[in-house]
């Protein structure tokens, strides 16, 4: 009989995952059977197997769950995430869409949103960035603004807001990513390499989810894939609404209690637009979110 002990799943290869242990060590686990999809962050209870393997017999139960849909298939990012960090940068240009859906996604799964403004040493650009985020600001989401080349201030700066929780690193192509977590996680290279190791030599594999632990040990830092879309078809129209918090105050009084705030006569949100008091950008998205929603049924 094979013994059975809890781990952490640290990194997702396609259907297969390295989980550590108690002790540090890792294994290369598989899930039991045709079971549920386990992700990064996820605790899980696995049988071992000779001396570097292991089958996942069980997930614990999640504190949540953030991931991404559209009509063709389901991404998870990441389970049991405190906090979602935002990654952004002066230049090249960010999406205010993306950023508002990624908004949606954390609030809709209680996960608190962080955003990062890389590459403020790019001081042409910084106004028009920070232009563009003001709608945000306004909802008290916190910015935080640095320069990932200057890696001490860097980490100086953003680790107080890191400390104790499991933070999951989001960001389109070329905002700085991998630039900031190298600067917060100095031997993440190293930490790669022990998991091919635990994988063993000669297995090919892309890691597209990876947890880190930060350097104190005062928390973890999981590290996503690039992103280029953010789809949502998975929520509800109240979840969608969550992401607009901005609204609630005016949606309280629309004339009908099931108003979608997109042509209803007495509605408040609408007349919230109308006097500018919501961003139009904001309610923009808001529609596009819920009509892909109606295409998708
Ligand atoms: N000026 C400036 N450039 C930066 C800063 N941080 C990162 N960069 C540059 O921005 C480019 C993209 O950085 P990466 O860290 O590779 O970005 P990424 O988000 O991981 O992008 P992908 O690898 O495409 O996913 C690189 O040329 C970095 O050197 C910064 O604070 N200031
Ligand atoms: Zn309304």
């Amino acid at each position: 009989m094979s013994s059975i002990t809890c781990g952490l799943v640290i990194a997702a290869h396609g259907r297969h995952y390295t989980v550590e242990f108690s002790d540090g060590s890792l294994r290369h686990c598989f899930p039991r059977g045709k079971k549920g999809q386990a992700a990064v962050g996820d605790r899980v209870q696995v049988s071992l197997q000779g001396e570097a393997e292991g089958a996942i017999e069980r997930i614990e139960p999640r504190r949540n769950l953030l991931y991404r849909s559209d009509e063709m298939r389901t991404k998870v990012f990441a389970a049991n995430v405190d906090q979602l960090l935002i990654v952004l940068a002066v230049a090249p240009p960010f999406s205010v869409d993306l950023l508002g859906r990624a908004l949606v996604g954390a609030w809709s799964a209680d996960i608190r949103p962080l955003i990062i403004l890389n590459k403020i040493d790019l001081v042409d650009g910084l106004a028009q960035a920070r232009a563009q985020l003001s709608d945000i600001d306004r909802l008290g989401v916190p910015i935080i603004e640095l320069c990932a080349h200057h890696k001490e201030a860097a980490r100086d700066k953003l680790l107080p807001y890191l400390h104790g929780q499991a933070n999951l690193l989001l960001g389109q192509s070329g905002m700085g990513k991998s630039t900031l977590l190298n600067a917060l996680v100095p031997d993440a290279l190293a930490a790669t390499r022990e998991i091919s190791t635990a994988l063993g030599t000669g297995k090919h594999t892309t890691t597209s989810t990876r947890l880190y632990h930060l350097p104190d040990g005062n928390g973890d830092l999981i590290d996503s894939p690039g992103f280029q879309a953010f789809g949502l078809s998975h929520l509800s129209d109240s979840d969608i609404e969550r992401g607009f918090p901005e609204f609630a105050e005016h949606a309280a009084h629309c004339r009908f209690y099931n108003c979608t705030h997109l042509h209803e006569p007495g509605c408040q949100v609408l007349q919230a637009l109308d006097h500018a008091q919501i961003g139009q950008e904001r309610h923009a998205l808001y529609a596009r979110i819920l009509q892909e929603r109606g295409r998708n049924k």
